[in-house]
């Protein structure tokens, strides 16, 4: 039997999801659960994957740099090993070189044998040439830089310098590198964000109250969320910041009917039957059948009541069940997801700049399909994770375009105390680099 190995680990979970595009974590956890792995090799099996496919771009420079042979022409299985190894030796501080090298090696002997010398010999010139990497020039190749540096695919950065200055750019680029932050939502059914803090405290954990969201938590202990205090009373549930303002920005009232049509997992489902008081009536449907299970469960956790769940094409005319009109619809559309780049690093990897103008067709077809169902006077709240203008300012105007019985709401008139979050014309955008959340985006439209 070979001995469990968290490289070896590392490298199987980092095929898989090269190779058929499976998501990092359910992997991590299957491996963890087996409990072949122990100590501080649990951690460090984490540590590596998620490390590689944050830094992966970067990784594969390196490789570029030290390598005859270049990244793209390697055998996967070989690129794999290489960029664990070079992890190991330019981001982990804890593994000395020695071992960096030579577990690399002895895992090239496992998986790609006539390669173990390619191995040795790249991580070994990394190691001496360490201080002489040469990353693209800014001023001649700036998509190209941040690419390398933040590891970002080229057309992504691209898209944020046709947004950003250079500056804002390099910021925006470095902040979707790292992690996000752990951010709660107090359940404000059942507890308040001052007694939730004294609970947090009372168990050790340090948190902060968000900055602009009145109801959220950052967390700044390492604990697993469901180890929280307050986790099995349902007190809270995870949810970014700029999620949290959406539902905000939507503002239902108690007793209202609000539809919610891409609500799957449920996160501002949930929040909306909050700022609702239990009161009035949630239809939240989702066009994934099985994922509605999730939103019942979050709704039962939290003691959400008034929500109701159908599965529904949001895209068709005759969407959702139950039929009615709705004072508040939020369309929380399916997007590129370019706004949570950090929260999904192997995920940064499938996308391609040819998915858009599917995507946009379908925002646009669900906010077509959905308008008839708001009444005279009533909200609609269109909003998506994604940064780009496509997706958001130019599937709105193309909407008001076509109906002018709908307005633009300037969200710095109804919130002004929160502009630092809006666009002149009364957008909510927000960007991980200013403003400590996901990229985001919503409009608020009334129907006349
Ligand atoms: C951004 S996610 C929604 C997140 C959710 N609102 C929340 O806060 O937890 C978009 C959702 O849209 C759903 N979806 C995609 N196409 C759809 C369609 N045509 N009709 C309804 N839902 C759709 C996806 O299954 C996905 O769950």
């Amino acid at each position: 039997m070979t001995r469990p190995n968290p490289r070896r680990s590392a490298y199987e979970i980092l095929l898989r999801v090269e190779r058929d595009r499976a998501f990092a974590e359910p992997l991590i956890d299957r491996e963890l659960v087996r409990g072949l792995l122990a100590g501080p090799d649990r951690g460090l099996l984490t540590e590596l994957v998620y490390g590689v496919l944050r830094r992966q771009g970067s990784l594969d420079h390196l490789v570029d740099t030290f390598s005859a042979t270049k990244s793209g022409k390697l055998e996967r299985s070989v690129l794999l090993v290489l960029r664990l190894g070079l992890y190991q030796l330019f981001h982990l501080d804890r593994i000395p070189v020695s071992a960096a090298v030579n577990e690399s090696v002895n895992l090239a002997k496992q998986v790609a044998p006539r390669a173990a010398g390619l191995v040795n010999a790249v991580l070994r010139r990394a190691d001496r040439e360490r201080d002489a990497v040469a990353w693209p020039d800014p001023a001649r190749d700036p998509a190209g830089y941040l690419a390398a540096r933040y590891s970002a695919p080229r057309w992504i950065a691209e898209g944020w310098l046709g947004q950003l200055d250079f500056a804002g750019a390099e910021l925006l680029a470095r902040a979707m590198a790292e992690p996000a932050p752990l951010t709660l939502r107090v359940n404000t059914l059942r507890t308040t964000r001052d007694s939730l803090r004294t609970l947090l405290r009372e168990g050790g954990i340090d948190a902060e109250p968000t900055r602009y969201s009145p109801d959220g938590f950052r967390i700044l202990s390492r604990s697993p969320v469901t180890l929280l205090p307050g986790f099995e009373e349902g007190l809270f549930t995870v949810q970014d910041e700029a999620s949290q303002l959406a539902s905000r920005f939507l503002a239902p009232e108690p007793g209202q009917r609000v539809l919610d049509v891409c609500a799957a997992p449920g996160g501002k489902t949930t929040h909306l039957a909050q700022l609702m008081e239990n009161r009035g009536e949630i239809c939240a449907g989702d066009i994934a059948e099985k994922k509605l299970r999730r939103i019942e469960e979050s709704a039962a956790r939290l003691g959400a009541s008034i929500v109701r769940t159908a599965p529904f094409d949001a895209t068709r005319p005759e969407a959702p069940a139950g039929g009615g009109a709705f004072d508040r619809i939020l369309v929380d559309a399916p997007c590129s997801g370019l706004g949570v780049l950090r929260r999904n690093p192997e995920g940064k990897w499938w996308k391609a700049p040819g998915d858009l103008p599917g995507i946009v067709a379908t925002q646009r077809a669900i906010l077509e399909a959905v308008a008839p169902r708001l009444v005279p006077g009533g909200v609609l709240l269109y909003s998506t994770c994604s940064t780009t203008v496509d997706e958001n300012e130019g599937v709105v105007d193309d909407f008001l375009s076509q109906h002018p019985d709908f307005v633009l709401e300037d969200l710095n008139a109804l919130f002004p105390g929160l502009a630092d979050l809006f666009t002149v014309r009364g957008f909510f955008r927000s960007w991980p680099h200013r403003h400590g959340m996901d990229g985001f985006f919503a409009a608020r439209l009334r129907k006349q």
